[in-house]
């Protein structure tokens, strides 16, 4: 499948990007290299267990971390592993500067894997909302990969509103927004309660993992999760219960959610999800870069734990009753 022209398509149907996509950790050897072996088999991984796309690049990748020449190769490997697998590829980018974003983002044309680039609110800067839309409007122009709008306020320091959400969202080349502000608060539930029309194409996607369920129950289409690293058949069956209306299944995956994602984010992430991929054989270290430090011992141990009992967990009631 080629995700640009999905992209690109008519969204008179509601948003091109939805479902569950992983923001890969980027694994590291025991000597400190990029694992590049172990990233394809990740990547590979997350997509046979059922999500519907990778992140390159997100904060779960440690971007800042690493070489420039390690970075292309990320995402090489993810594009690579994306044309063959006809999954959509999402690319981590830009910076607080607009000029600069601009750059990096033409840097992203002519692979049409990769269906769009996450983008940060500008951090540190605090622009003014106005400021916000001016940035993303300049980017939206002049990149040649639609935009997910990365709201984090608690990493930027730069709060935006449902009402800047809408206009971003009315904007071209802008195809959703990775929603992580924190829990569910007025803004979250002033859009999703008046949503972007369907003609826009704008996809809500969570981006706080233990808040997925609840943004999925008022009308989210999907996330972007490093949980989902863990237990992904079971992520991939929660997002298609709310969105097939399975309310009794959705609620009872939505638990075990949230039990998972709350143990994984005790330390900064990704230190504790790259730690019990390690502890389960998936990757060769469970190192991160500084200023991270690796996770303990007890908070991987916790995670492992829930991950183990959501993955054991009843099977759905169609598979049961087999
Ligand atoms: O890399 C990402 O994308 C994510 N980053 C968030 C963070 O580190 O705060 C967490 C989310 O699960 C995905």
């Amino acid at each position: 499948m080629d995700a640009t022209a999905a992209l690109a398509a008519p969204a008179a149907s509601g948003p091109a990007l939805s479902g569950l996509h992983v923001p890969l950790v980027t694994p590291f050897t025991a000597q400190g290299d990029l694992a590049a072996d172990a990233l394809e088999g990740l990547a590979h991984q997350v997509l046979d267990d059922g999500a519907d796309g990778l992140v390159a690049l997100g904060t779960t990748g440690e971007p800042g971390a690493l070489e420039d020449e390690e970075r292309r190769a990320v995402v090489d490997v993810c594009v690579q592993v994306c044309r063959e697998r006809g999954a959509s590829l999402v690319v981590g980018a830009g910076s607080s500067s607009t000029r600069a974003s601009v750059r990096e983002l033409a840097a992203l044309g002519g692979r049409p894997e990769i269906a769009a680039a996450l983008v940060t609110v500008p951090s540190f800067v605090r622009p003014s909302e106005a400021g916000v839309l001016a940035h993303f409007g300049a980017l939206a122009a002049h990149s040649p990969v639609p935009l997910v709008v990365y709201n984090i306020p608690y990493r930027t320091g730069q709060r935006i509103g449902a009402d800047t959400l809408r206009e971003l969202a009315a904007l071209p080349n802008i195809a959703g927004v990775k929603h992580a502000v924190g829990g569910i608060d007025a803004d979250t539930v002033n859009l999703l309660a008046d949503p972007p029309p369907a003609s826009h194409g704008f996809a809500v996607l969570g981006g706080d993992d233990a808040y997925l369920p609840p943004l999925l129950a008022l009308g989210g289409q999907g996330g972007i999760l490093a949980s989902a690293h863990l237990c992904t058949a079971r992520w991939a069956e929660l997002v298609a219960a709310w969105r097939d209306g399975d309310v009794a299944r959705a609620r009872e995956l939505g638990r075990g959610a949230v039990r998972l994602a709350s143990a994984v984010f005790t330390e900064p992430n990704p230190t504790v999800v790259k730690g019990v991929l390690h502890a389960q054989g998936r990757i060769p270290s469970p190192d991160v870069r500084l200023p991270l430090l690796s996770a303990s011992a007890a908070a991987v141990d916790a995670a492992l734990y829930r991950a183990t009992e959501w993955a054991e967990a009843s099977p759905p009631a169609a598979l049961a009753a087999v």
